[in-house]
């Protein structure tokens, strides 16, 4: 019976999953061998290493679990577009202690609910308001990267983005400030990069993998203070502003529901505009909310700080670039970085600075692999992906491939450029995945070109940088949840118009 049972549950599942090409696996493991125990810089290696051993369209097994990696591109358009593949793959379960049932993990109805209910958010007259916000985290940036201009030592520059895009995200999601980028080591900090380096052992590590093992280990307990820590700060941030919220003056209340979502005065942010949303007719609970901000939280810093960090690498090494994208800064804004005004209008005058972040992320895409799981059977383009199925794709891999990109390891700005691309020669189509696309895109887009935007602008006008390193030589890459580098990314800063310090 039991193994009636297993062929029911497994046969199609097997027999479908083996028409496709992928390294031999082993009886009840599979192939779970290739990612044991690895490290960071060797996953993004190893997933590139299957797709050129196997080509497109490989297949691999976690034990009884089938994985399928598509890098065709018109797999890819099909997975993405898909109304039928919005679930997300197995590997994204490790999440759900922090992100429960929020936009990034649920499915079906509520994640429609969850869908409709947070795009306002990111209206973009809601965008507007937050510029005041970004400039202000990002001057003290500027004041940090000062000082290591007066030391004249090379610095990394990733921990500085990532903390100032942390009090970004922090002011943003919850209206909060948390004063990272002054106090690194404060609780919540900590909290957040010690929680966010497990999930990432327990996506891809075998040992981890498996709840009923991680439990044991002492990572479960670190997990578990982190996660505490950081749903006891979302709480009483929610709770305090509820309350607030309960006695802000009628007059704000009565204005037109377009208003009272983006048209208020006072600085407002994501929490409030959930607080004052409904689903059903019912107001959202705490926990609802909690979930909304954890998403924001973990969706909103550490991908915005890869991103930065990938575009000083791109365009330090790329002088050309670099004084083209400071050009263009200038005539929007003027040359002078102490008096930026942050407008709205001038960034979107940022043509070409928009192609180079666009370029970045083609070579460096912030989130390397999305994951969605067949509930039931389908096909893409004849081939046949049983249901059970986790199918995998890695915008970085997908950005390499010079089928869709000619000389992809090259950081070529204009391929980006749809004004030139009519007469070009390059291979169609020039798409960016790194934002996902389809019923599942990333909903924080816009917000992430802004953000990148008003840093670039204060970096450039403010100062000149270069990259300590091999030019010829591209950084080994890691993938923690986030892409990242081996060995840090070092680069020694003077401020515009002054001589390097050696
Ligand atoms: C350069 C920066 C960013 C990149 C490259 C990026 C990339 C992505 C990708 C690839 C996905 C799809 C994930 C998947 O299908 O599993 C996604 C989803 C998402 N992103 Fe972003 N993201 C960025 C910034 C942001 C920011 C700043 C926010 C919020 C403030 C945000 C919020 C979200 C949310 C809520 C989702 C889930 C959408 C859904 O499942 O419907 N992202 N992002």
């Amino acid at each position: 019976a039991l193994l009636n049972c297993a062929y029911v549950k497994y046969g199609r599942l097997y027999a479908l999953g083996s028409r496709f090409p992928g390294p031999p696996a082993l009886p009840l493991i599979g192939n779970a061998l290739i990612f044991l125990g690895i490290e960071s810089d060797e996953f993004v290696r190893r997933c590139a290493g299957l797709a050129r051993d196997y080509g497109n369209r490989i297949r691999f097994w976690l034990g009884p679990q089938l994985n399928i990696l598509l890098h065709d591109w018109r797999d890819v358009e099909v997975l993405l577009n898909s109304n039928k593949l919005t679930v997300k793959s197995d590997q994204y379960r490790v999440l759900s202690c922090w992100m429960h049932d929020g936009i990034l993990l649920s499915r079906g109805r509520k994640y429609q609910q969850r869908r409709k209910l947070v795009l306002p958010t990111f209206h973009f007259k809601m965008l507007e308001e937050f510029l005041p916000c970004f400039q202000e985290h990002t001057a003290i940036l500027m004041a940090q990267i000062r000082a290591k201009c007066a030391n004249g030592k090379p610095f990394e520059f990733l921990p500085l983005l990532g903390l100032c895009m942390l009090d970004t995200i922090c002011d943003t999601a919850m209206g909060v400030q948390i004063h990272s980028q002054r106090n690194a080591d404060c609780e919540y900090v900590k909290a957040l990069r010690s929680l966010t380096e497990i999930l990432h052992l327990r996506m891809f590590d075998i040992k981890y993998y498996f709840r009923f093992i991680f439990r044991w280990t002492s990572k479960a307990a670190e997990a578990k203070r982190a996660l505490r820590i950081m749903e006891d700060f979302a709480e009483k941030v929610i709770l305090q502003r509820r309350k607030e919220l309960m006695h802000a003056p009628l007059a704000q209340q009565s204005l037109p529901e377009e208003d009272q979502l983006i048209g208020m005065k006072r600085k407002r942010n994501f929490l409030d505009i959930l607080l004052n949303s409904s689903i059903d007719g019912k107001p959202l609970s705490n926990t609802d909310i909690r979930e909304e901000v954890n998403v924001f939280m973990f969706a909103g810093h550490d991908t915005l700080s890869s991103a930065l960090m990938f575009f000083f690498y791109c365009i330090f090494t790329n002088k050309d670039c670099e004084r083209k994208c400071y050009e263009e800064i200038c005539s929007a804004f003027g040359s002078d970085g102490n008096v930026i005004e942050m407008k709205r209008e001038r960034l979107n005058q940022l043509h070409y600075v928009e192609l180079c972040i666009k370029e970045t992320l083609r070579m460096y895409p912030p989130a390397p692999l999305i994951g969605r799981k067949a509930v039931e059977e389908v096909t893409i383009n004849e081939n046949i992906i049983p249901a059970g199925a986790n199918i995998g794709f890695s915008p970085y891999i997908f950005g390499r491939k010079s089928e869709v990109y000619a000389e992809p390891n090259t950081f070529k700005p204009s391929r980006f450029d749809m004004r030139t691309r009519a007469n070009s020669t390059e291979p169609q189509p020039c798409i960016l995945t790194s934002f996902s696309a389809g019923p599942r895109s990333c909903v924080g887009q816009k917000y992430a070109m802004l953000q990148l935007k008003v840093v670039i602008v204060n970096v450039l006008l403010n100062f000149q940088m270069e990259y300590v390193g091999d030019v010829m030589q591209e950084p080994m890459l890691s993938s923690e949840v986030t892409l990242g580098t081996k060995e840090p990314l070092m680069f020694i800063a003077r401020a515009r118009g002054t001589e390097i310090v050696r």
